[in-house]
């Protein structure tokens, strides 16, 4: 019954799944070790004649093939116990590396809402230590294997001595499996919880590493190691619990089987001494039978629990899975042939959740190819949730953009977003070099277009100034390299991309007045010949725009350029008074 419910769970049919590919090392692997298994109860056998033939009926001979059985089959044992085990890794490492790279495949595709969603930490750790547990299922599932071999076999060196003494025996065995169908669902819920626990853990560890800055800014220290404890107490609370129930399961069963063997003992004794219809061999081989029983039964439960811990962190691995991928293209798929002649927004409207008001209302624009259209309103108008549409990181909710006539959603989605350039507000470089950054832009760039992006983004000069030039490592975040110079860097990795369309999202904060204007001058060439899409921040971007969109609660207030717009006297005059009055 509890093999039944095993089997219908989805993590040990994912494991499955994954062990066909490798059928024939899986195969191997079973059969050496059901060779282990079953040399591992042949003392139960060879004692008969040592305790018969040699102790009562003297014969020495025997004791020779005894002891020469008895080596031979430990030497064997220990040759395919070491395969098994070696093999059993080979296939279980195997199956997690699968596993692993199947579930970040899956990360890659997966959309940015799903990353808005979850915290990276939950989702680190779902990756690392979870996906463990799946990959660690296997040699569960090969040890139980093992175990329930050897118990075959000694149940047949019971039955073969004697069978009504073999069914007294047995009697305590639904007892034991009740006790280990009981505990079951408990170790199994307990063990949920504390994955669930682990994750958050994680989570706030990420979290509070990755904003060391602001915690240190605040004082904050005492108060995140707070929070840490707390989550700290709560994983080691539900630590404790799973363990406790573990802890449980092996006293309860000894005692059981120890009751078992005792009443064995003393019937057996009977049919020996009283009876004299057992030879005193058979009563030892039956005895050491059952002895040898009680460690495959012990494990099975110990690795049955562990199994039932393991089985809720590896399903959580599988959620990742669960989520949807973003959609390559709806309807029929449309092939992205020359320049990018037009973007046009029709009725667009998006919602982020159902019940959510529109971030985006009826956004209706036509825009020219090379055209730079500038995006400005208030905080929380609708800007970053724009151009997001724009790449497809989030699809309209109603409504369509066309891209060259045809709406992005037909295009398919790695090659319509080799289109597009991405410059964020806040630069994320990656670990490695300052030019396998800029190389992250295109596939297989050289170093001459390396070069002279990084002189068009005006970072040439100060790449050169450190040592190792080019390979300059960034660290980890891009720690040692200043704001202005990491945008400069983001800058040139969208130039060598060279894409049509660009979206730039202006960095708010204020970088000292040189740095400015090489930004600013990069930034420009950047946008030349390209159509662009600019949340402005900065009063020569907004000027030189070709148009200006301005937006508030989601919807378009206001369209045209800067001169317009400020004869018109409405929003825009107001918003360009408040926020550059001082500049203007
Ligand atoms: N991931 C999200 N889930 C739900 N609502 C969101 C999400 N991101 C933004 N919003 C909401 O959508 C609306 C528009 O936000 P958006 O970030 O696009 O504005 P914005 O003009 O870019 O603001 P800012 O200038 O401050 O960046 C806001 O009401 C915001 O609360």
């Amino acid at each position: 019954m509890i093999k039944g419910r095993l089997l219908k769970n989805r993590s040990l049919n994912t494991f499955l799944k994954y062990s066909i590919r490798h059928k024939t090392l899986l195969i191997t692997t079973v059969l050496l070790s059901f060779l282990a298994s079953g040399l591992s109860a042949l003392p139960a056998w060879l004692i008969k004649y040592l305790v018969d033939d040699v102790l009562i009926s003297k014969n020495v001979k025997m004791l020779v093939i005894v002891i020469s059985g008895l080596i031979v089959s430990t030497i064997l044992k220990g040759v395919a116990s070491y395969f098994t085990d070696v093999k059993s890794a080979f296939v279980t490492e195997t199956i997690k590396r699968e596993i692993k790279i199947d579930v970040f495949k899956h990360l890659q595709n997966l959309p940015i809402s799903y990353y808005k969603k979850n915290k990276l930490g939950d989702i680190m750790a779902r990756l690392s230590g979870d996906a463990s547990s799946l990959g660690k299922i296997g040699f569960l599932i090969f040890d139980v294997l093992k175990e329930v071999t050897t118990a075959i076999v000694l149940l047949v060196r019971l039955f073969q001595v004697n069978w009504l003494l073999s069914i007294i025996s047995l009697t305590a065995l639904p007892a034991v499996m009740n006790l280990i169908k009981k505990y079951t669902k408990k170790i199994r819920k307990a063990g949920r919880k504390r994955q669930d626990i682990a994750g958050e853990l994680i989570a706030y560890t990420q979290e509070g590493l990755s904003g060391i800055n602001i915690v240190k800014a605040f004082s904050a220290e005492e108060k995140a190691i707070k929070n840490y404890n707390t989550l700290n107490m709560k994983e080691f609370d539900a630590s404790m619990r799973s363990k406790k129930i573990r802890a449980k399961v092996s006293p309860i069963n000894e005692v059981i089987t120890t009751l078992m063997v005792s009443l064995v003992a003393g019937y057996g004794c009977y049919l020996v001494v009283v009876k004299n219809t057992m030879s005193p061999g058979d009563l030892i081989s039956f005895v050491t039978a059952l002895g040898l029983l009680q460690s495959p039964i012990k494990n099975m439960i110990k690795r049955n629990n562990e199994l039932q811990e393991m089985l809720p962190s590896a399903d959580r691995v599988l959620e990742i899975l669960d989520a949807d991928t973003e959609i390559d293209h709806h309807g029929i798929k449309e092939e992205m042939s020359g320049n990018i002649s037009e973007v046009k927004f029709e009725h667009v409207k998006f919602y982020y959740d159902d019940k959510s008001e529109a971030a985006v209302k009826d956004f209706n624009l036509f825009v020219k190819p090379g055209e730079v259209v500038a995006l400005v309103g208030k905080s929380g108008s609708g800007k970053t949730t724009l151009v997001n549409l724009i790449p497809r990181f989030y699809e309209t909710s109603e409504g369509t953009i066309k891209v060259n006539g045809i709406d992005i959603k037909n295009y398919s989605l790695k090659e319509y977003r080799k289109n597009i350039g991405i410059v964020p507000q806040e630069t994320f470089l990656f670990s490695g070099t300052i030019a396998s950054n800029i190389a992250y832009g295109r596939e297989k760039s050289t170093m001459e277009e390396i070069v002279e992006a990084a002189k068009m983004a005006n970072a040439y000069d100060f790449i050169m100034e450190f040592e190792k030039g080019f390979d300059t490592e960034v660290g980890e975040r891009g720690a040692m390299i200043s704001g202005g110079q990491k945008q400069r860097i983001a800058i040139a990795r969208a130039l060598i991309q060279d894409p049509e369309i660009m979206i730039l999202d202006e960095a708010t904060s204020a970088l000292d007045t040189e740095s400015e204007r090489l930004v600013q001058d990069a930034l420009d060439k950047l946008m030349e010949g390209r159509t662009t899409f600019v949340i402005a921040h900065r009063l020569s971007t907004i000027i030189n725009a070709d148009k200006i969109v301005v937006m508030e609660k989601g919807e378009i207030k206001e369209i045209g350029c800067h001169n317009e717009l400020l004869e018109q006297g409405g929003i825009y005059k107001k918003l360009y008074e408040t926020q550059f009055g001082e500049t203007a």
